[in-house]
């Protein structure tokens, strides 16, 4: 299992949770990467945690202000990018152009979508990965993998259907081991967080807990 913490725009201090990463990542060997602010990436790639940026733009250089780069963000030590997200929703075209401009910039890619359906129509743009959210469950306590099983077997078989070599994350309500392992159960490949980590009083507390039953 791959564990992606998203900070989105919380205000947590983002070095604690990516040297937390960074360390429970080493002491488990489980992958586990760190999506700060844009702003933050150079500071937070320094810890030597996996580095990944929120979103990219499907622009390359030019006359784009405003733009996030790939390329940018690939410079500042970013792995791999999410792409839209149920808090930032984007067009297909942009996401289509996101996943390109991320490929040329060397960076792994996870799409978000809300449901099966679109997990089905973001493999077929041909992403490392689709995270399947159910919008109403994003930063709940109960987990997709708890509250909504069938959105995650259901988006596993979409994208495979369209492409097998598509891995389907899960994320929405994830905060404890036994999450993830009813995730892992389901066929997810990997789990999109944010505020059981980033909202938590002890951070590396709670990804320990998060990885104590892979
Ligand atoms: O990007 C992360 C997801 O929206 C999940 O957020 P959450 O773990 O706070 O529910």
């Amino acid at each position: 299992m791959f564990i992606l913490v998203n900070l989105k725009a919380y205000p947590c201090d983002p070095i604690e949770v990516a040297t937390a990463a960074r360390d429970v990542a080493e002491s488990s060997g489980v992958r586990i990467a760190v999506a700060p602010q844009a702003a933050d990436l150079s500071r937070v790639a320094e810890t030597d945690v996996e580095t990944w940026a929120q979103h990219v733009s499907s622009n390359g250089h030019g006359s784009y202000t405003g733009s996030t780069l790939a390329e940018a963000v690939a410079d500042n030590g970013a792995a791999g990018t999410l792409i839209n997200h149920s808090e930032n929703r984007r067009k297909l075209a942009d996401i289509d152009g996101s996943v390109t401009a991320a490929e040329r910039a060397g960076l792994e890619t996870i799409v978000c979508a809300n449901n099966p359906t679109q997990t089905g129509a973001a493999a077929a743009l041909g992403p490392d990965a689709v995270a399947v959210e159910p919008p109403e469950l994003i930063g709940g306590d109960v987990s997709v993998s708890t509250a909504d099983p069938g959105i995650v077997e259901d988006a596993v078989a979409a994208a495979a259907a369209v492409d097998p070599d598509v891995e389907v994350f899960c994320g929405a309500g994830v905060s404890t081991g036994e999450d993830v392992a009813a995730a892992a159960d389901l066929g997810a490949s990997g789990i999109l967080l944010a505020s059981g980590v980033a909202k938590a009083d002890d951070p590396e507390a709670a990804l320990v807990d998060l990885v104590s039953e892979i």
